[in-house]
């Protein structure tokens, strides 16, 4: 996830258990684009012990094989296409969701790259750009490509993050596709995760802004598979997570100033909080400004052994109709 899931990140995420593979945040492919230096940091200095899957974005098709081939030479576990970002300056380039407009420009693209990548090559996409009817369509595209895997975040690219996903759009693609289907979207706790794998039988789950939430939720899944108690979380193992993401995204900053930082920790607490004290302290960490009054509102509000809510309130605006995956 672009700049969120980074090198420190993605060590801090691994301690808590982690998932069994990463993907990168994604390299933005153009004619003269040369891989993100700091990306790159989390192939070639990703110390987890977890495999990384590199994830590219863009049209451009001799560069996209270009930057293959260089990725490649990399120790990673795959490449990934994104065909799922819906952000308008990426979608007006008719790149990410944007080129899901266009299926034919698709069916090139993945031509180029099947024909070029020796190893895993894996597509994450959405249902269609303004529409699930087109699906149907995208996923005959996808078929013709022997690609090793696809990840479905299940709502269209006009969709964003705003309503439920689509748990039968994910099971279409299990039933049509040769590949194994992961199913995204909305997974907030084990239930929902659950839920997505039960109504659609894909192999299984891509967590993202609920593990951000969560990051003991990998640990939750796994302990439920095999049979284990997950204790609940309390304020106090929060504000643990918060001072470590902090002190490990800071630490791999060179430019680090305390201010700025706390506008980065933003990013991650749109997450974290969802739900906390009814949504107080969602709003009030959005006014901090510095460093000590950052981590002042987190104590007021952490520094207890209480477990916190198992999952974010039915109405949260950030994990939208996630209820639905029951
Ligand atoms: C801030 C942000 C950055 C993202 N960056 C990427 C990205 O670089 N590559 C990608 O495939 N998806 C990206 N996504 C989408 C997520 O991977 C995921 O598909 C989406 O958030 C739905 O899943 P979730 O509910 O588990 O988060 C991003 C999402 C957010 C909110």
């Amino acid at each position: 996830m672009q700049d969120v899931t980074d090198l420190p990140f993605m060590r801090l995420i691994a301690r808590y258990g982690g998932p069994d593979w990463f993907v990168t945040e994604y390299f933005r492919i153009t004619p003269d684009s040369k891989p993100d230096g700091l990306i790159l940091k989390s192939i070639t200095e990703n110390d987890t012990g977890i495999p990384v899957i590199a994830q590219m974005i863009g049209q451009d098709i001799p560069a996209l094989v270009r930057n293959a081939k260089l990725l490649e030479k990399l120790p990673i576990a795959g490449i990934d296409l994104n065909l799922g970002c819906p952000a308008p300056v990426v979608c007006r380039k008719d790149a990410g969701g944007g080129l899901l407009r266009q299926p034919e420009r698709v069916d090139e693209i993945l031509r180029a790259l099947r024909d070029t990548i020796q190893g895993r090559f894996t597509v994450k996409c959405r249902i269609g750009f303004t529409d699930k009817a087109e699906f149907p369509r995208l996923l005959e595209v996808f078929q013709k490509h022997s690609i090793n895997g696809l990840t479905v975040h299940g709502r269209t690219v006009r969709d964003a993050y705003k309503t439920p996903v689509h748990p039968e759009c994910v099971a279409m693609a299990v039933r049509s596709m040769p590949c194994p289907v992961i199913a995204n979207g909305n997974v907030v706790d084990v239930p929902t995760g659950l839920a997505y794998l039960r109504q659609t039988e894909a192999a299984g789950l891509m967590l993202g802004r609920g593990a951000i939430r969560h990051p003991w939720l990998f640990e939750h899944l796994r302990n439920h598979w095999e049979g284990r108690e997950s204790r609940p979380k309390t304020g106090r193992d929060m504000l643990d997570y918060i001072q470590a993401l902090y002190d490990m995204t800071a630490a791999f900053n060179p430019h680090f100033q305390a201010d700025l930082h706390v506008q980065k920790m933003k990013r991650y607490m749109v997450f974290i909080t969802t739900g906390i004290a009814e949504g107080e302290l969602e709003y009030r960490i959005r006014r901090v400004t510095t460093e000590p009054d950052f981590f002042a509102l987190c104590r007021e509000f952490l520094d207890h052994d209480t477990p916190l809510p198992a999952r974010p309130p039915v109405e949260s605006s950030v994990f939208c109709g996630f209820s639905e995956l029951r």
